[in-house]
């Protein structure tokens, strides 16, 4: 059997363009054109790319980006002003910080002092309790993409074992709050978990978000079960640096019925998730009809 490729970029090519329809419409009929603020603290070259990255396609989609590049050594209450600036400013509906921030910041401290309307991480603690119990909240970019995508290949998800690896405030518990949202039956899993491979091989739908290279092995894949695959590691392998996920691709795409790939697959759905986000929160900050079909 060979799986399904599940391709994350020409969906995030769809979803962003959906967005930049949305944009569109509100800039002429509206007047308004969202912005995304994104503060980056640091030189960490992973991230300015990322950055970078989510810069430019924020332009392509029409949005106003807006960046913030502060030294490693800034201090709570330089990045705290900041965050106060940025939820005051009327032309900035959305705000990610970077994480991880350097080690004298305090995350919590940081996020939670961004407006929960324009958290569009949706890290803030009341947009957590929102999506805990079930209200409208804004929603994190990776776990929303992960769903759109089961959700785009499966349709309905009532009542798949859903068994996600890792359980970060981040991806694996927000995940698992999707996950159960559309009412899978839902195991998380991490590093005290016994016998990971045989909890893995009761898995319809198989979530990997350790940040282990390549750990989920083909045997622990379901035959026919759908694999998404959120991890990023980059590797020295033949000589060369190369970007994999948690798992094992090769071995896994061939007892899989789906699965993504990386690069290609969870990455570019975060980030079109991330414009989704921003755009809904304009919409919710201005009283407009949101877009349909961008957030859960
Ligand atoms: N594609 C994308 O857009 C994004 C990708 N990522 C990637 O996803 C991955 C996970 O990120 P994140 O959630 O932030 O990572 P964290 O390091 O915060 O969490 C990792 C989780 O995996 C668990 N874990 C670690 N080792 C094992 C093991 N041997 N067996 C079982 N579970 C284990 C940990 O368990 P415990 O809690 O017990 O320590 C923890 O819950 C990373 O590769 C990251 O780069 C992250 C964000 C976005
Ligand atoms: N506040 C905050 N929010 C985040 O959402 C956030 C963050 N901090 N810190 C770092 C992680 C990581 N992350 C990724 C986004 C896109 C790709 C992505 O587009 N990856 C491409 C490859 C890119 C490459 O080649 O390096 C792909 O998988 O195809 C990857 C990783 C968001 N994160």
């Amino acid at each position: 059997m060979t799986a399904t490729i599940i391709d994350g970029k020409a969906f995030a090519a769809k979803v962003r363009a959906q967005v930049a329809e949305h944009v569109a419409r509100l800039r002429e009929e509206q007047g308004v054109q969202p912005g995304l603020a994104v503060v980056l603290v640091g030189e960490d070259p992973a991230s300015q790319v990322y950055v970078a990255s989510k810069g430019k396609q924020t332009v392509e989609v029409g949005m106003a980006s807006f960046e913030h590049k502060l030294p490693a050594d800034t201090s709570e209450e330089v990045l705290l002003n900041l965050i106060r600036q940025l939820n005051a400013d009327p032309n900035v509906h959305g705000i990610l910080v970077q994480l991880p921030l350097p080690g004298h910041l305090n995350s919590e401290l940081v996020i939670n002092s961004i407006d929960p309307a324009k958290d569009v991480d949706g890290f803030h603690i009341s947009n957590v309790g929102l999506l805990g119990t079930g209200q409208k909240s804004m929603v994190p970019c990776t776990p929303l993409g992960c769903l759109m995508m089961l959700r785009d290949h499966h349709g309905s998800l009532a009542g798949m074992n859903a068994v996600v690896v890792g359980r970060s405030n981040i991806v694996g518990k927000p995940m698992a709050q999707l996950l159960l949202g559309d009412s899978c039956t839902v195991t998380i899993a991490h590093s005290r978990t016994r016998d990971l491979p045989s909890v893995c091989r009761g898995a319809d739908i198989l979530v990997a978000a350790v940040g282990r290279p390549e750990m989920i092995k083909g045997d622990w894949v379901k035959p026919g079960a759908t694999v998404i695959d959120v991890g990023i590691n980059r590797i020295e392998r033949d000589g060369k640096t190369r970007l994999v996920g948690d798992v094992d691709f090769a071995a896994a795409a061939t007892v899989a019925g789906a699965i993504t790939p990386v690069p290609g697959g969870v990455g570019p759905m975060t980030i079109a998730c991330l414009l989704a986000n921003t755009l809904t929160a304009c919409c919710r900050a201005l009283a407009l009809p949101e877009p349909k079909g961008l957030t859960v």
